[in-house]
């Protein structure tokens, strides 16, 4: 342009992105031209007149408070949302585990809880209901009886010949015995009747609600008929049958347990009666029958309160007059009938299986009397222990007696068994094999009340025994009676011809002893020496009869 200055003009097209790029250049954001829809009044905007045409107007977006700071923002909450999402996820799922877990673990405490009261009310190996729960059921029907009007039965059920099972093969045989009976009668029962274990092959069935005796009747025969069906186990035939004792009630009674009672006693007349039969308890089940069944109960008392006592007779050696050995004796003294026989109460616990944890009781304790004696220094050469069959009989009876021995450091001839020759007679070749078991181990065997039995003399050739014990019987009459002292002789010489000592029972009378003596009786025993006596008064006497022993064996 002429002049003396001049002026450069540029020109250039102010188009959306360079007009966008000013406004930025000076913190404007968005600054455009408005369209003509755009209310060009609305702030923030600006009109620009132009010459020769239209006026336009330029809006831009005002910043908003807090715009960068949301603009920083944002990202963070949304990464903290996923985080926090997240997190919330990770814990409803953990929360949902712990409280899957927690009613998991509280169904299996739940099941835990119901497994325990099982096993207290139940018996492990029928899971039969056991004693106390069948006292409560029975408790229950009792009363149900009296509320309804009805009748109850229960029935106490012995099985027959079951201990030989046990003896002969083995518990578990005898088990899978016990498991099967306990099967077939829950087939026989309705759903509400009860069939319990009260221990051992004894079992009660309670029937409440029962029609009358004639139901009652039938199910007996039934339980019956089904227990004497043959048992095949482990592809071994064998067989049991029962005793059954029937008691019927309308629920009035005092006590409910004294059905049990009547029904054992009825159960024992079933015994009596030949077994595999049922027998009803009436009030004329004679007073004996039901006072033995409490005999027996009393006496399990007895022997779980360790409340037998054991007394001992001596022997004396014929020849020095001293102590050759003592015989233990079994003593109970009944709380209420004060006390009671062992030839009365034996054969109870021979019949009951009772037998066992007595003899058991009387080896400790005669064992362990025997040590006492020789660690004081008191000479007793032996001590003599009473055996019944039932127990010789049995598969463990020979460790039972030599762990006796071990637990009281006693040498085997210090422990001398007394046998009666029924035993050997009845199951004689049973019974020798294990008489030499114990005679190799050097265990003292005598046949006791020799000549009372059916007595073979042939077996005395062939059994391992040290000794003969001449039932009282025979001495009775020794001093008065030529047929008395003629056996007594005959019995006294076979005996040293065989090598065997020989011992005379009931021994009260200054004439028998001389008999005895005159014949060369080993050892005499009698109430004229001495009667059966305590622990301590036998250790007194045999003080003042057999001088401190100087023998280094017996200490
Ligand atoms: N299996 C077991 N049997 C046992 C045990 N304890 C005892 N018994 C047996 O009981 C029966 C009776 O015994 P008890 O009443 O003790 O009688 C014994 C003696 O007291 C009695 N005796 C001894 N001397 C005389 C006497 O001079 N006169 C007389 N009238 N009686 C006398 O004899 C019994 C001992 O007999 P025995 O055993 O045959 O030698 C009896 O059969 C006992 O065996 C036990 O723990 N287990």
């Amino acid at each position: 342009m002429p002049g003396p200055g001049s002026v450069l003009v540029m020109v250039d097209r102010l188009g959306p992105a360079k007009l966008a790029a000013a406004g930025e250049s000076f913190g404007i954001s968005q600054l455009r031209v408005a369209n003509d829809s755009d209310d060009a009044n609305a702030p923030p905007a600006l009109r620009l007149d132009v010459m020769n045409g239209e006026p336009i107007t330029l809006r831009w977006e005002p910043p908003q408070p807090g715009d960068t700071m949301l603009m920083w923002l944002f990202p963070i909450l949304i990464l903290g949302l996923l985080v926090f999402a997240y997190i919330t996820r990770f814990n409803l799922r953990a929360t949902l585990a712990a409280a899957r877990k927690a009613d998991a673990s509280h169904n299996e405490a739940r099941r835990f809880q119901a497994e325990l009261v099982f096993q207290a009310t139940h018996d492990s190996l029928t899971g039969l209901p056991n004693r106390p729960l069948l006292e409560e059921r029975l408790k229950q029907a009792c009363l149900d009886a009296q509320q309804a009007g009805g009748h109850l039965a229960v029935m106490l059920i012995d099985l027959d010949g079951f201990k030989p099972i046990n003896d002969n093969f083995s518990h578990y045989l005898g088990d899978q015995v016990l498991v099967e009976v306990a099967k077939r009668m829950l087939a026989i029962v309705r759903p509400g009747d009860t069939v319990a274990r009260m221990g051992g092959d004894e079992f009660i069935v309670i029937l409440p609600g029962v029609a009358n005796e004639h139901a009652v009747s039938t199910i007996a025969e039934r339980l019956l008929a089904d227990i004497a069906d043959p048992y095949q186990i482990d592809t071994i035939d064998l067989r049991v049958t029962a005793s059954v004792g029937v008691v019927m009630s309308d629920g009035d009674i005092e006590q409910p347990l004294q059905l049990i009672r009547q029904a054992d006693a009825a159960m024992y007349q079933a015994k009596q009666e030949g077994r595999n039969n049922a027998s009803w308890y009436t009030r004329g089940l004679s007073q004996q029958e039901y006072e033995m069944t409490q005999l027996r109960n009393d006496l399990q008392h007895a022997i779980d309160t360790h409340a037998l006592e054991l007394h001992y007779q001596p022997q004396v050696d014929s020849g020095t007059r001293k102590v050759a050995g003592a015989e233990a004796l079994l003593r109970w003294s009944h709380p209420v009938r004060g006390p009671v026989s062992p030839a009365y109460f034996i054969p109870i616990a021979e019949t009951t299986g009772q037998i066992i944890p007595l003899t058991l009781w009387v080896l400790d304790t005669a064992c362990r009397h025997l040590r006492e004696l020789t660690d004081a220094g008191i000479a007793l050469p032996c001590i003599a222990v009473n055996i019944s069959s039932t127990h010789l009989l049995r598969a463990s009876f020979v460790p039972t007696i030599q762990a006796a021995l071990d637990k009281h450091r006693l040498r085997a001839d210090q422990l001398e068994l007394e046998i009666t020759e029924t035993v050997l007679m009845d199951h004689a070749d049973r019974a020798l094999d294990t008489l030499h078991q114990l005679k190799n181990m050097g265990v003292k065997l005598a046949i006791d009340d020799f000549g009372v039995g059916f007595s073979s003399m042939n077996y005395l050739k062939v059994l391992p025994i040290n000794k003969i014990k001449i039932d009282r019987s025979f001495i009775k009459g020794i001093d008065h009676n030529a047929q008395d002292a003629a056996i007594c002789q005959g019995i006294i010489s076979m005996a040293h011809h065989l090598n065997l000592r020989i011992t005379a029972e009931g021994v009260e009378r200054e004439g028998q002893r001389d008999f005895l003596v005159k014949n060369q009786c080993d050892e005499l025993q009698g109430y004229l020496f001495a009667k059966p006596m305590n622990f301590t008064d036998l250790c007194s006497l045999i003080n003042q009869l057999n001088p401190a022993s100087t023998d280094a064996d017996l200490i």
